[in-house]
Order: structure tokens, then sequence, then C-alpha cells
């Protein structure tokens, strides 16, 4: 059935899933704050400042106007980075409150937030009063919106406690290339999207370095260890990170160049300055700043995650690469289940 949906970011992403949709057949409007990346959507069907020479579909409409985006929408998506999502939220969530609608709402954002450590849907409930929105789903797993774009194989996890609405967005997105599993997992689904690209940024920067196979395959394993550590400390199904929102996203993310955590860090890796690196991507690049709100949670709770240390020692105080590697390589031999 087609739903009417308000995708909010007009990023790489939340404009690839936005034509996605628009192609499942839904009525879908997508809005941006930018004019005039709405004017070019809506006018030539372009985006190229996030999707450089895609042409997306002539029935995607896009807006500056959120509530013109939102009236009338029975799922809203939400595909804006973790800095950004609160004010989104609010502003989302006073539009819901004039037009008295509820509708189900899902998130793409892959992050945990500065300074207290939120995951995108702890940040949304808070900022989303209950009486206007259903159920909070998760959309998460290995996609690249390049490949998603050419419509390459991809599959992906929708998690929602409430899993009648996981299925519910399992339906909206599913299609010949692009397959949806549940999840009843969100706190799994969240720290493995969230902590992947921290071992993306370490698994570019080997790279840079000039390390080979055998080192990013060690990084990516004792990755996923930390990851699951964390997630776990925090009630999540070990059995999440296995599978796409875990292990799936953190391969894909630490070892293609369409990743921009993985390009980061392989700029970082081959010398570059991190501020340098940040500017000239010119998209979000979130491995960044979950590096500092993991490495502080992990310290809090008291979880080993020496690769998520090692790495907020470099970005956070200018620690050497090589230098930290070595320390990383040198820590007294433990086992591998600890
Ligand atoms: N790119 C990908 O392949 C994937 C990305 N994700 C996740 O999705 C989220 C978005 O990523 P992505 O699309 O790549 O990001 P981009 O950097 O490509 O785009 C971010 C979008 O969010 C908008 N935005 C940022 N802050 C605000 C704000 N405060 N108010 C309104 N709009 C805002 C930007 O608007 P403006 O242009 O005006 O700055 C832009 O449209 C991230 O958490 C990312 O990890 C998940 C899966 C795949
Ligand atoms: O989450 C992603 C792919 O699943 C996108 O990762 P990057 O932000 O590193 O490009």
């Amino acid at each position: 059935m087609a739903e009417k949906i308000a995708v909010l970011g007009a990023g790489s992403w939340g404009s690839v899933l936005a034509n996605m949709l628009t192609e499942n057949g839904h009525n879908v409007m997508l809005w941006s704050r930018n004019k005039g990346q709405v004017e070019q959507l809506n006018n030539e069907h372009l985006n190229p400042r996030y999707m450089k020479d895609f042409v997306y579909s002539a029935k995607l409409k896009a807006t500056t106007d959120m509530k013109a985006a939102v009236e009338g929408a029975n799922v809203v998506l939400i595909v804006i980075p973790t800095k950004g999502l609160r004010e989104v939220a609010k502003k989302l969530n006073t539009i819901l409150t004039e037009l008295h609608q509820k509708p189900l709402i899902i998130h793409a954002t892959k992050g945990l937030e500065q300074n207290t450590y939120k995951r995108p849907s702890e940040m949304l409930s808070e900022d989303l009063s209950p009486e206007n929105r259903q159920a909070i789903v998760v959309l998460s797993g290995p996609s690249h919106a390049e490949d998603v774009a050419i419509k390459d194989m991809t599959a992906v996890t929708a998690a929602c406690e409430d899993i009648n609405s996981a299925k519910q967005a399992q339906k909206l997105f599913s299609n010949s290339y692009f397959r949806v599993y549940t999840n009843d997992d969100v706190i799994g689904a969240e720290f493995g999207a969230a902590l992947k690209n921290i071992i993306a940024i370490g698994a570019g920067a080997i790279q840079g370095l000039g390390y080979h196979d055998n080192a990013r395959a060690a990084l990516i394993t004792r990755g996923l260890a930390e990851i699951r550590r964390l997630g776990v400390a925090f009630g999540a199904n070990p059995m999440t990170f296995i599978g796409l929102s875990g292990v799936g996203d953190l391969v894909v993310t630490a070892t293609s160049k369409n990743s921009r955590n993985w390009r980061a860090g392989y700029q970082l890796g081959q010398g570059k300055k991190l501020q340098d690196v940040i500017a000239n991507m010119g998209m979000v690049i979130e491995g960044v700043y979950t590096t500092k709100a993991a490495y502080e949670l992990s310290r809090k709770r008291q979880v080993q995650m020496p690769i998520t240390e090692a790495l907020y020692h470099v970005l956070y105080e200018g620690e050497d690469i090589k230098t930290a590697i070595s320390q990383l390589m040198d820590r007294d031999l433990t086992s591998e289940n600890e």
C-alpha cells in the first residue's frame, strides 16, 4: 500500500532513501533546510553536493517547509547526523502538535550524542512527545548510499521493540535489490551502527599507513569484540553484533572507499590533519564524534575499548598514529574472549 512519507534530511543517505521510497510507489516529500538544494532537486532532479551525477526520480518532491512535508504523513523518516538530530526533532515535535498527527518514526542516524552518550532513539523519544508519535524504528546495516543509488544488492535491519512497527518499516523499504530484516534489539542495532564508524576510521588509518590485509582483519575482529562489550554492558543482545547492523555494517564501512569514515582514516594515516580532513569531506564523519563519546562512556562504565581509546588519543590529543598502534600491540597478552 502506498504511504505518505516525509523524509527529513537530504544528504547522501536521506536523499537516496527518499528516492528509493518514491520508486517503491510511496508518496514522498523530502525536507531540507537548504533552498538552493530543494530547487535543484525539484527542477533538475539533481543533488550534486551529496550524490554527484545521480539523477533522482522526477516523482520525488522536495521542500524547505517542514510542516508542508509532514502534513498528512503517516511515516516520518529522519536522516540527520547525530549533531543536528535534536534540533530537527524539536522542530518536528512542534509541527506534529500543531497538526495533531501521530506518525510512525523511522531513523537512520548512526552515532552517540556528545556528553550525554545517548543513542538516536533515546534522543528522539525525549524530544518527540509520545502523543505525537507511534513507535521509533531504527533502520541500520551495511548500506552505502552510493551502492543503493545504483540498485546494488543491499540488506539491512529494521529494529524496534514493537515488532509490528519493525514489520511496517520492512514493507515500506523492501524491494528487489533492498532486503530488510526485522530485529527487536534497538540497543544492539544502535550501538553497532554508531561504534563501527570508529573502527572504520582505524581501518582507513592503518591502510593509509601502508599496513595490509592481516592488520585490517585484526582491527575489524578486535573492533567487533569491543563494540559488543560496550553494547552488551548496556543491555544489547550479543547476537545482534553478528548481524547486519553489527558485523555487516562494520565490514562494509571498514573496507569501502565509499565510506566517509574509512576515507577520513586513510587521509589521517597519510599524514593529513584532522581539521583539514573534516573540512574537505563536505559530509558528516560521524566516527570522529562517536570516538569521543564512546571513549568517555567506556571509561565511565569501565568497559575495555583499546582501539577506541587509541583512536581517541590520536584524534583528540594529537598522538602520533604509529605510536598509538605500537602501544596497542604492546599491551599485556590476553585471552580472545575476555
Ligand atoms: N551516507 C550513507 O551512505 C549513510 C549514512 N548513514 C547515516 O545517516 C546520517 C546522515 O548521513 P548522511 O546523509 O551521509 O549525511 P550528509 O552529511 O550527507 O548529509 C547530512 C544532511 O543532514 C542535514 N542536516 C545536518 N544538520 C542539520 C540540522 N541541524 N538541521 C537540518 N538539517 C541538517 C544536512 O543539511 P545541509 O546540507 O543544509 O547541511 C544534510 O542534508 C548519519 O548519521 C550517517 O551515519 C547511514 C547509512 C548510510
Ligand atoms: O553507515 C554507512 C554505511 O552503512 C555509511 O558509512 P560512512 O558514513 O562511513 O560513509
